[in-house]
Order: C-alpha cells, then sequence, then structure tokens
C-alpha cells in the first residue's frame, strides 16, 4: 500500500520503517536534519522490535498520492503539518498518532472530505539521532474516533500486521486514561531522569501519585468515561484515587515494571534534551484547562506546567529536592 507519514521523529520514524519493513510503499514528509539524514543514511530502527533501515521517498512535504496518510508530529505541530499536506490527504484515512485530548477535535475540520481516526502510542520511541529511532518498550498502538468505526477498522487492518494494535470503541475515554499515564511525562522533563527512575525516587513518585489523582478527579468531573488502555481500567483508577497515599503507589510503580529497564525518557524530556518546545501544555496543561473550565483547581498539574516551561526556558534541570520544594502537596 502506498503510505505518507507525515513527522518522521520517535513514532512517526518508528511506523515508518516498521510499514517499510512490511513491504508498504512508504514516503515521509520530514524536515532539518532529521530529513537530511533519512536522505543520507536512511530511518534507522532499532530496539524492541527490531532493526532496519529503510531508505524511504522523503520531502518537506509528501509528494504523490497515497491510499493511507498517518501524521505523527506533536500536537502543536499538527494543524500546520495537516495544513501544508492537505490536497494530498483529502479524501483518505488519515491517523493522527498523539497524545492529548486534542487529535481529532483539531484535525477533522481540518480534512472534511477525509476520514480522520485517532492513534495512542503505548509503546515508547527513542530518537537518539535524527533519523534514528530505538524502541526502548513494546506496546499496543490503540485506535479509534471518528464518525464510525469503519475507518479505524481498516487502519487497524493495515497495521495489526506491522505493531500491536488495539481497537478502541471509546476513543475520548482511552485519551483520558492515556492522558493519566502521560503524568509520567514531566518529571523526567523537570529533572532530566528516566521515567523509571523517577517512578524510584519515593519523593517524585509522591508527587506523581498526586498528579495523577488530580487528572482522574479532572477528568471524572469533566464527565471523562476512562476507557481501558494497557489494563488501566475505570475501576482501578476508582481504586487508585480512593486509597491513602502509599497505597495508591501501586500505579506508578506497575508503569515503571511494564517499561522495563531500558530506560524511557518519554517524549517531552526528548523535546527537552533537544531544545525545542515541548507538547506540556496538551498534557498537564490540558488537565489545568479542563480544571478551570470547570471552575476547579489542578494546583500540581499547574505547578508541573510551569517547572517544564522553566526547564525550557533555563535548560538546567532541577534536583529531586528543588522539586519537592517547588511543589507543596497537601
Ligand atoms: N516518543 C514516544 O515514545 C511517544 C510519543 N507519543 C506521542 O506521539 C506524538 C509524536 O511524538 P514523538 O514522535 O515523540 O515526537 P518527535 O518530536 O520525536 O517527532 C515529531 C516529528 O515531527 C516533525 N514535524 C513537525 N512538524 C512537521 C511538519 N510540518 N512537517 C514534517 N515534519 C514535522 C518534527 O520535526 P522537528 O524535529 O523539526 O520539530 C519531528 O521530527 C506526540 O503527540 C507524543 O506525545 C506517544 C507515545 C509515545
Ligand atoms: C507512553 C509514554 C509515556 C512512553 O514514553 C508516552 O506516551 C510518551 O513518552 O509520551
Amino acid at each position: 500500500m502506498r503510505i505518507g507519514v507525515i513527522g518522521a521523529g520517535a513514532v512517526g520514524g518508528a511506523l515508518a520503517a516498521l510499514l517499510d519493513r512490511a513491504g508498504h510503499d512508504v514516503e515521509v514528509a520530514a524536515r532539518g536534519d532529521t530529513l537530511t539524514a533519512i536522505r543520507t543514511r536512511g530511518l534507522r530502527l532499532s530496539g524492541a522490535w527490531g532493526d532496519h533501515v529503510a531508505r524511504l521517498d522523503s520531502g518537506g512535504v509528501l509528494s504523490r498520492g497515497a491510499e493511507f496518510a498517518i501524521v505523527a508530529t506533536k500536537a502543536q505541530d499538527s494543524a500546520d503539518a495537516i495544513r501544508a499536506n492537505a490536497a494530498l490527504l483529502r479524501g483518505i484515512p488519515v491517523l493522527v498518532v498523539q497524545n492529548g485530548l486534542t487529535s481529532l477535535s483539531e484535525s477533522a475540520p481540518l480534512l472534511p472530505r477525509s476520514d480522520v481516526v485517532g492513534g495512542l502510542a503505548l509503546f515508547a520511541a527513542s530518537l537518539t539521532a535524527p533519523g534514528e529511532v530505538t524502541i526502548t518498550t513494546g506496546g499496543s498502538l490503540y485506535v479509534g474516533g471518528g464518525e464510525h468505526d469503519t475507518p479505524a477498522r481498516f487502519v487497524v487492518g493495515v497495521l495489526a500486521p506491522v505493531i500491536p494494535t488495539t481497537l478502541v470503541a471509546d476513543f475520548e475515554g482511552a485519551q483520558w486514561t492515556k492522558l493519566v499515564i502521560n503524568q509520567i511525562n514531566a518529571l523526567p522533563a523537570i529533572t532530566g531522569l528516566s521515567a523509571q527512575t523517577v517512578i524510584a525516587t519515593p519523593a517524585l513518585r509522591r508527587i506523581l501519585v498526586h498528579s495523577m489523582r488530580e487528572a482522574v478527579r479532572t477528568g471524572r468531573a469533566a464527565g471523562a468515561r476512562f476507557a481501558e488502555v494497557q489494563g488501566l481500567t475505570r475501576r482501578r483508577l476508582r481504586a487508585f484515587t480512593a486509597l491513602p497515599d502509599w497505597a495508591a503507589q501501586f500505579l506508578p510503580l506497575a508503569m515503571a515494571r511494564s517499561m522495563g529497564v531500558t530506560p524511557n525518557p518519554g517524549s517531552t524530556l526528548q523535546s527537552i534534551r533537544r531544545g525545542v518546545a515541548t507538547e506540556i501544555d496538551h498534557l498537564n496543561g490540558a488537565v489545568v484547562a479542563t480544571a478551570e473550565r470547570l471552575g476547579r483547581q489542578a494546583p500540581v498539574n499547574r505547578s508541573l506546567v510551569e517547572l517544564v516551561h522553566e526547564v525550557e526556558r533555563s535548560h538546567r534541570f532541577l534536583t529531586p529536592d528543588e522539586v519537592v520544594a517547588r511543589i507543596p502537596l497537601d
């Protein structure tokens, strides 16, 4: 199948390489050093799903008609990326793989003649150099959303032979559950530590428990249904918010176990390391915005957003003690 992939970073690069390895005819739209690297050395995949070097057609925008396309930019870049490629996305199924709550609500109106489907990646991918992606933890790609489930089923049909893929009936509910999981992104971005090290550090783990619980309570107040993602069910989330602090730690500890031993920086710390803007306003920022809309507070999420922006500006990570001093918990 002719497939276009827009954004060949950690997730888009992994998907493009895996689709190429499976024999699809893949073109990528990339930019800067990534585009140069893909053109000169190919797109290089390593890690949990094996090694592959993909020699692909590539350019700043897609140049030829595709039967299916994937958008895998950070949330703040997806609208521009879609607009730049709109003519070639017209009329074909488009999968937007993106964290946060806005992948479908922002993309679908830009592509009124296409079936736009949402994707939530539960694998962890690191861009170790431009055009070089390593999978640090394997995991499923959750696919759903759209006006009816035929396009999502089509996407699962294409991707399931290539990568573990799960069809979700309630994509919005799954986005909220993933937003709770993505509470793990901020503390690595603030401290420079891997997700596993953050969770292994009791004082940081406690902050994480508070921010995750704040996200669940905010989502619940907004009417979110929290669909199951990676074994995290509504029932487990209910238990998580009801338990005392010490017992609620079961959830981050289980997340760390599922990540395995290869350090996972998470996608937000990777942006910090590259010196580019993070997606934090779409992660913890989405919790803060939802809380504000409802006349509620989300103080831990607010502090995490502020600290990530501080590190973006200062290029200096905070120590765990500094983080604890800056985020008072009740
Ligand atoms: N990495 C991970 O393990 C996971 C990531 N996610 C989510 O997946 C999404 C993608 O994340 P990730 O792959 O990590 O991000 P990356 O920053 O690694 O990749 C995004 C890529 O898109 C490129 N890009 C942005 N705009 C355009 C454009 N207009 N045309 C072409 N290329 C463009 C960026 O270029 P440039 O570098 O120049 O900005 C970058 O190479 C995010 O929403 C993230 O939260 C979800 C689960 C896991
Ligand atoms: C699942 C996880 C936490 C993988 O690292 C992720 O979504 C991210 O890094 O953005």
